[in-house]
């Protein structure tokens, strides 16, 4: 079902893949073969027309904001009479840039795939990728809780420590720690962190960044992890086309990580093939695509950018917000 908004009544401005494609002007072509390579995930054939066509339209018009966003900085600073060091440290914030969309739709490789061409830009240098399955809550909560079955769902979240993650980074505090999550052990990673250190560009990709909270029981007004963001793209797809790619990679996973006893879903190698495709598909029907439908597609309309895939990942239509 295409749930896209009525063009009439859209804040988006949308573009067809080719009007895109030429917004990258003499944008030069900075990742070479090799290196789109080793941004691939499991399986994954990024192909150079995609990162041109798509990502790097995409990284000049993140490398524009990112240069107006710092100018803005500095006249807050000015007008706060704060000199550049006392300001945040090198007069420099973080830009944070939200990326939102289902399980498997492709959040973690458009992320990879960005923080690689942004780093190319001269203004931004530095930039660091997060997610937020690290500050999902560990197996052994979401098994006390009865939360196993709502891995990815808001309830499934530390959302506290995400907020106070975000605020530190904003604050300019350094270096700001987030949790890891395997997927190889299903679980988030007792004392393994990764530190991040005042870096130009955050980019925090995850099922729940677009979603508003709802109140905690003590009333207490928290923040929308989305307000710490100074931009946020969403990755729209159909569902069944979703559903697919989710299976392909279960499948993949199943050819590569499941054989390790290790690995969490081990029991799953031992499956026939159809055996395998009907487990995934039941994970799929009864965790991920309930979430999304309630969840995370609702978020959808409080990106700046939706970026719409068809079949294999390519990018068809790409929708900016109106300023
Ligand atoms: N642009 C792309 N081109 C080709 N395959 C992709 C692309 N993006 C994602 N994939 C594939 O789709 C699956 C999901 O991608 P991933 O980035 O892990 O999604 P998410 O982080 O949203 O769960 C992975 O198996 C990956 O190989
Ligand atoms: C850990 C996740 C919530 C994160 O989603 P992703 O990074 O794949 O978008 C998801 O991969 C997950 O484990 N969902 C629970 C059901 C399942 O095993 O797919």
């Amino acid at each position: 079902m295409d749930r896209r908004l009525d063009p009439g009544l859209s804040p988006y401005r949308t573009f067809s893949r080719a009007e895109w494609a030429a917004l990258r002007r003499d944008t030069p072509m900075t990742l070479r073969p090799d290196e789109i390579t080793r941004l691939e995930g499991l399986g994954v054939h990024l192909s150079m027309q995609e990162v041109e066509e798509i990502y790097l339209p995409l990284s000049r018009l993140l490398s524009l904001y990112v240069a107006a966003t710092q100018k803005l900085f500095r006249a807050m600073s000015h007008f706060l009479d704060q000199r550049d060091s006392e300001a945040n440290g090198e007069g420099k914030m973080p830009y944070i840039i939200g990326v939102a969309g289902s399980v498997a739709v492709g959040k973690s490789t458009t992320a990879r795939v960005l923080q690689a061409l942004l780093a190319r830009w001269p203004n931004t240098p530095k930039v660091d990728l997060v997610t937020t399955d690290g500050f999902l809550l560990p197996n052994a909560i979401l098994e006390r809780e009865g939360l196993m079955d709502k891995k990815g769902f808001p309830e499934s979240y530390d959302l506290p420590l995400l907020l106070r993650f975000l605020t530190d980074i904003k604050a300019g505090r350094r270096p700001v720690r987030a949790p890891l999550y395997s997927h190889f052990f299903y679980d988030v990673m007792p004392d393994q962190f990764v530190e991040i250190d005042r870096p130009d560009i955050l980019i925090v990709e995850g099922l729940n960044v677009l979603q508003t909270t709802r109140p905690p029981k003590d009333g207490k007004a928290i923040p929308f992890v989305s307000d710490f963001f100074d931009f946020s793209v969403y990755i729209d797809g159909d569902e069944d086309v979703i559903e697919r790619w989710y299976v392909e990679r279960f499948m993949r996973l199943r050819a590569t990580a499941f054989k390790d006893p290790l690995s969490y879903f081990h029991r799953y190698s031992q499956l026939t093939e159809e055996q395998a495709r009907a487990t995934a598909l039941s994970i799929w029907r009864g965790i991920n695509l309930p979430n999304l439908m309630d969840n995370v597609l609702p978020t959808r309309q409080r990106a700046d950018l939706i970026l719409r895939k068809t079949g294999e990942h390519e990018v068809a239509e790409v929708s900016l917000r109106r300023l």
